[in-house]
């Protein structure tokens, strides 16, 4: 909320003469969420959203439409009551519920990322919302933690559900055909989770929803993405590159050293073949964040490990691993056994080398077995083995920045050296062009004054902006619009919240 300290409701102030305010219970960067409950049913308990007047344009009425519309629809989002004017202010009235996801990034073991099956339960959650968000017709474009809230009821009941719609646009024609995209568009989203195509001002599909769902679910399992910095401190330039360099072209640093890490890639993968009307195969991707958590699933480990080809890449792997403390021991000596503790790797040292190795894994794994670990112990060696990966990735992360940063400064100086050699040529093309004795065929030495040669200015050239044509999107009468057409006065938001 741009005004923080001013409380757009007061404690007892009747709503659409039904609904009685009880507290602000938070706040998002437009609005303002309030409990109430309902003065002829006193044990309803209902959340109040409310957006101010502003010179930026309201999205609140959209939002409650879209929350309408999706009532008989979807699941995943909480029950709509009411939409309205109170005063100046528009109120959406709504069901009040619980924690947003971003509480699991505060919980006590998540300092260095959110444990893997937590984490792994948030996406499939995620995924759940999306899936019948977008089968409901629309995109939501602001995918980020604190637009998932958990829903109320018993604990085993629980689900999260997808909230704040005020940038969510219709994507799907009540025929069910994709709503033809705009040539251009403007930056919807959160530079943190925002797709490359958001950046890039294009038409966002299902498949950006899914991006900025990728980016959530390594953000948790990482503990930070890469450009979070940049992302927090509104570097837009850096964050771009930084999600051209991880995302385009190098997909596997970003997820080089999680567990899971090949079905994480293949995720990314997949997202990128998504062209803009795909619908995206939610069963593909529930599929492998599923396998993410179960890193001892025989059946695809054996798969990735026949995959090597020879001993001597099963044995390479199977070292590195140990050494990165990427696979538990368990999984590592079940891979050893199964390829009869690499035997036939030919030459005696390295075998030598491999057999202590499998040995000393073999001892651990015993050890543990006996050894009786309280769940603090557990948790602190836990904690203590993601804090040392997050400081590598972090360091990776950082040379990345680095090199990315000194290949810039190289780019501008070549630039700047090729500009100047450019200023020199044309130096010397001015100077041998400049008016000078010239000898014309057939007459006598002739002197031209320098007052007497001719300048010649390049012309200005003004282009006035073509006018932009927005691409309204044909969408059935009685369905709700976006309120973010190009042509109309927008808000000046652009969601740098990170
Ligand atoms: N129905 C609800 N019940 C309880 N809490 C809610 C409800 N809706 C929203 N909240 C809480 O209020 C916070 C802000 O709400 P919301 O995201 O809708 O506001 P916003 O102004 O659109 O936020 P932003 O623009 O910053 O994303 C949410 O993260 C959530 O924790």
């Amino acid at each position: 909320m741009q005004n923080e300290e001013k409380n757009l409701l007061l404690a007892g102030e009747l709503l659409l003469g039904r609904w009685k305010v009880i507290e602000k219970i938070g706040e998002g960067t437009f609005s303002q969420i309030y409990t109430a409950f309902d003065v002829q049913n006193t044990s309803l308990k209902v959340a109040v959203k409310v957006e101010a007047p502003s010179e930026m344009k309201p999205v609140l009425e959209w939002e409650s439409q879209v929350l309408l519309a999706l009532q008989k629809r979807s699941p995943y989002v909480c029950k709509y009551y009411h939409h309205g004017k109170h005063g100046d202010n528009f109120i959406l009235i709504m069901e009040l519920i619980g924690d947003n996801m971003s509480k699991l990034r505060g919980a006590p073991d998540a300092t260095h990322g959110v444990p893997l099956s937590k984490s792994v339960a948030a996406g499939i959650q995620m995924l759940d919302c999306l899936e019948s968000f977008h089968n409901a017709g629309f995109i939501h474009r602001d995918i980020k933690a604190s637009n998932f809230a958990l829903s109320n009821g018993p604990v085993t009941n629980k689900k999260y559900f997808v909230i704040d719609f005020g940038l969510s646009k219709q994507h799907l024609t009540a025929e069910g055909t994709v709503v033809p995209p705009r040539e251009k568009a403007e930056f919807r989203g959160t530079s943190m989770y925002a797709s490359l195509r958001a950046h890039r001002r294009e038409e966002l599909g299902r498949r950006d929803d899914m991006w900025s769902w990728y980016y959530l679910v390594l953000d948790l399992i990482r503990g930070e993405l890469p450009w979070a910095f940049d992302a927090q401190k509104k570097n837009r330039e850096v964050v771009v590159e930084l999600k051209e360099y991880y995302s385009e072209q190098h997909l596997n640093r970003m997820v080089d050293g999680l567990p899971g890490a090949r079905h994480l890639l293949k995720i990314g993968q997949y997202l990128q073949t998504l062209a803009y009307a795909d619908a995206p195969n939610y069963a593909l991707l529930r599929k492998c964040l599923k396998a993410v958590e179960d890193k001892d699933d025989e059946e695809l480990l054996l798969e990735e490990w026949e995959a090597m080809g020879t001993t001597k890449a099963r044995a390479a792997t199977w070292t590195e691993r140990l050494a990165k403390e990427q696979m538990s021991d368990e999984t590592l000596l079940k891979v050893a056994k199964h390829y009869g503790s690499f035997f036939d790797l030919g030459d005696i040292k390295p075998l030598l080398v491999l057999q202590e190795h499998i040995w000393k894994v073999e001892r651990r794994v015993s050890k543990n077995a006996l050894a009786f670990q309280t769940f603090g112990e557990r948790r602190m060696r836990e904690q203590r083995k993601r804090h040392e990966a997050m400081l590598k990735r972090r360091d990776s992360d950082m040379r990345v920045r680095e090199s990315m940063g000194a290949a810039k400064r190289l780019r501008q100086q070549h630039e700047a050296a090729r500009e100047a050699a450019r200023e020199a040529a044309r130096a010397k093309e001015a100077a041998r062009d400049s008016p000078r004795p010239t000898r014309e065929e057939g007459t006598t030495p002739v002197v031209t004054t320098p007052a007497a040669a001719t300048t010649t200015t390049p012309a200005a050239t003004t282009t006035t902006p073509a006018a932009t044509t927005t691409e309204q999107a044909s969408l059935p009468t009685g369905t709700p619009q976006p309120p973010e057409s190009d042509l109309q006065p927008r808000r000046k938001r652009s969601r740098w919240d990170a």
